[in-house]
């Protein structure tokens, strides 16, 4: 069994001498049937939150009325233990009215979405798999466990979870849930915009989002998107791009602005309308324009000067995923910082003292005048970085702005 399952296996066997059953679930059994890393370890057992509560010695409680509670190891690793449980009805596609704790693990993993998502595990490995999900992994298909409908229904983010994993697996959705979702779309209105942010963003970094991007406008879950009604052509344009070569939000988010051809005047508000946080709707505005600098005038020196190295070197990323910069080599990139003679104004060894003393203690918005150009010839190695080149710069400046100061 993979490594990442040791520790885990410690809680399961504390939890059995205790008197209660408990298994590995969710994300972590699909991965490891599937061959693929693993993320969260997360368990299920018989015990209640506060027999969990009592049996190890440094827990969180981050919601013992829904049964999680986190498990901290010796290591300091910790797991997500949830009791059996069920979900009562639920009054908004989204929150069940109540959580009703249940003896049986079978009972507990009907409650959940897909097929390939009610795998249990035991701590020896023994698979438990009372809905066939192992065989609809083999078939890569993804199935709600029983009806579509009432999966959906009961929580919305469900349809979005299905056609996320089908881009991030490369699985297709069986006819029922497909049908499903496309009878339902709608209800994914009632999903709180976070965690639609969180599922489009996995979705786009999928190995397979061609096709997810299909089937997000095959369902019409896109119009139930922010922004994203009426973008159908742009979306499913956008599945032809690498996206997966991204690396970061900032990226995405700025992919995303620019393939949807988002009005530049727009892009902050289709930004927030997916309430991201204002670092990131900063860096997307940035990459933004920098894109546009890089690719309709040459001035690289200047916006890797202005941008920063991190910033020209996203912009360039976001530019080579989306073909529009073949030529522009992030070694060119490098070397463009490398060789800026200076990377601040603090860097010029001439000051706003120096050009007062040259002009007998005239102060003025002449100074601040100057610099900015003085900067830009710097960068665009008219003159040199050295006391008396930049005098003779100055000098000429006057004359030529005609300028007594
Ligand atoms: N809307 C949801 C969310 C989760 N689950 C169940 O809870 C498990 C854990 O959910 P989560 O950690 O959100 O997702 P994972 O399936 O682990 O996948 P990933 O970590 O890739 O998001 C899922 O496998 C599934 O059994 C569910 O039934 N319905």
């Amino acid at each position: 069994m993979n490594i990442a399952f040791q520790q885990g296996i410690e809680i399961i066997e504390r939890l059995e001498e205790n008197g209660h059953e408990a298994y590995f679930v969710g994300g972590s059994v699909r991965d490891t049937l599937m061959d693929r890393a693993i993320g969260d370890i997360d368990i299920a057992t018989s015990a209640t939150p506060e027999e969990i509560q009592a049996i190890f010695p440094k827990t969180v409680d981050v919601g013992a009325e829904h049964g999680t509670i986190i498990v901290i190891t010796t290591e300091q690793e910790s797991y997500e233990v949830t009791t059996f449980r069920t979900d009562g009805n639920y009054t908004d596609n989204r929150h069940p009215d109540e959580v009703i704790f249940v003896k049986s693990l079978e009972e507990d993993l009907k409650r959940r979405d897909f097929t390939m998502n009610a795998i249990a595990m035991n701590k020896h490995g023994k698979i438990i798999d009372p809905f066939d999900g192992e065989k609809d992994i083999n078939r890569q298909v993804i199935r709600t466990v029983g009806k579509a409908k009432d999966r959906f229904r009961e929580d919305a983010l469900r349809m979005l979870r299905a056609v996320r994993f089908a881009s991030q697996l490369s699985f297709s959705l069986e006819a029922e849930t497909f049908l499903g979702i496309q009878a339902d779309n709608a209800l994914l209105e009632n999903v709180s915009i976070e965690r639609k942010t969180i599922e489009m963003e996995k979705l786009i970094l999928g190995q397979g989002v061609k096709f997810g991007l299909e089937l997000l406008v095959a369902t019409g879950l896109h119009s139930f998107l922010p922004l994203l009604d009426g973008k159908k052509e742009q979306l499913l344009k956008l599945g032809d791009v690498p996206l997966y070569r991204l690396n970061n939000r900032s990226p995405v988010w700025t992919v995303l602005a620019y393939g949807l051809k988002i009005d530049k005047a727009e892009v902050e508000d289709f930004l927030v309308s997916w309430k991201l946080p204002k670092k990131i709707v900063k860096s997307v505005a940035e990459n933004l324009l920098l894109m546009d600098k890089i690719q309709h005038q040459d001035w690289q020196s200047e916006f890797v000067y202005r941008a920063g190295l991190e910033r020209s070197l996203e912009a360039h990323q976001v530019m080579v995923v989306l073909g529009l910069d073949e030529d522009t080599s992030k070694k060119k990139i490098y070397e463009l910082f490398e060789n800026l003679p200076i990377y601040s104004l603090k860097d010029i060894v001439f000051d706003g003292h120096d050009l007062m003393e040259l002009a007998g203690g005239k102060r003025g918005k002449w100074i601040s005048e100057i610099l900015s150009d003085m900067e830009m010839a710097l960068i665009y190695e008219e003159t040199k970085n050295e006391r008396a080149a930049l005098k003779e710069w100055v000098y000429n400046w006057l004359q030529k702005y005609d300028r007594d100061y």
